[in-house]
């Protein structure tokens, strides 16, 4: 079933001169992962709505050692952008060995509102684009035999309360991405797509949307981009991050589901939760 040779250890030599798409790498765990690659050599073309931060973090990318470094910015709603970034892969690499897919909407952690529009529109961008831009990639990764990087979160495997738009577009990843993970394995086609579950991580956005209500302490960016980008060179099917935190999670859901929702409640401070 498992018919990837996966290599077993990681170095980071396995990306150089390897040219990899990151989205939403203005801000947050896209720009640490543009870091990382550049540090690690690789050629990058990154996306994100932002041309100022995008120009910033390219200049980095480039001091960092990046083999080349350039960006589109777009927002991800556009149904055009898949297909121009990956027209744009095509022209200036003549294919792609790595597509990350891990820009997210805005979405406020608060009670659903009945806004039906916002859920439409969430959708589109963290759930649909993604599904555009795995598409218009696949024909350079088959011809690479490269990988499919897919960032979701604890909240698309188990749904707790305030996140019910950006939730549904976490199950609707899992479900699309590991479905096609099997048609591709039927078809003999060694495109490898590794599902990113992550916990809390200290990006501004989640603090500014979350710490007033979760007391925990986040797990950082920049570890937590490097195993993202570890566990897609490795072809591995998932990744937990952080590990013991979401293995945790997941293992207490799955035996007594009632039980860790209600502690999960229990846990944040409900009088801070704004309603909209
Ligand atoms: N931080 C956390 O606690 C967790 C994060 N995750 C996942 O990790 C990934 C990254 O999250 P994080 O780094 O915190 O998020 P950030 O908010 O820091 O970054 C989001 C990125 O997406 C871009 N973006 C926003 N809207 C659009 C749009 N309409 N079209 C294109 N790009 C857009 C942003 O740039 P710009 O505004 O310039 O467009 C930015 O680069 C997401 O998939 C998220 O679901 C999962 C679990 C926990
Ligand atoms: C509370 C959850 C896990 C339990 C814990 O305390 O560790 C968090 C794990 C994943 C988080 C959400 C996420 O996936 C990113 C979103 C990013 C948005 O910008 C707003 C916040 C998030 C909905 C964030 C909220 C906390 C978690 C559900």
């Amino acid at each position: 079933f498992y018919f990837y040779s996966a290599p077993e250890n990681f170095d980071e030599e396995m990306l150089r001169g390897k040219r990899v798409i990151v989205t939403g790498a203005s801000s947050g765990i896209g720009e640490q992962m543009a870091y990382h690659l550049a540090r690690m050599e690789a050629h990058l073309l990154l996306t994100a709505r932002t041309e100022a931060k995008l120009q910033k973090v390219v200049e980095r990318c480039l001091e960092l050692g990046a083999a080349s470094a350039r960006y589109i910015s777009g927002s991800m709603d556009s149904p055009s952008l898949p297909q121009q970034l990956l027209r744009e892969a095509e022209n200036t690499w003549g294919g792609l060995d790595m597509l990350i897919l891990n820009h997210i909407g805005q979405s406020s952690f608060t009670y659903f509102s009945g806004d039906v529009e916002h859920v439409r529109k969430l959708m589109e961008t963290n759930f649909v684009s993604y599904v555009a831009l795995a598409t218009a990639a696949l024909p350079m990764l088959k011809e690479s035999e490269g990988s499919i990087v897919v960032v979701s979160s604890i909240a698309g495997r188990i749904a707790g309360p305030f996140t019910a738009p950006y939730s549904a577009t976490k199950f609707a990843l899992e479900g699309f991405f590991s479905s096609l993970r099997q048609e591709l394995i039927i078809d003999k086609v060694n495109v490898s797509i590794t599902l990113c579950i992550l916990g809390y991580i200290n990006t501004e956005s989640a603090v500014r949307a979350v710490s007033h209500v979760i007391p925990d302490t986040p797990a950082p960016k920049e570890e937590c981009a490097l195993e993202i980008i570890r566990a897609g060179a490795l072809r591995h099917r998932q990744l937990h991050y952080p590990a013991r935190a979401v293995g945790t999670m997941l293992l207490i859901h799955s035996i007594a589901p009632e039980l860790f929702e209600s502690i999960v409640r229990g846990s944040y401070r409900l009088e801070n939760v704004r309603r909209t």
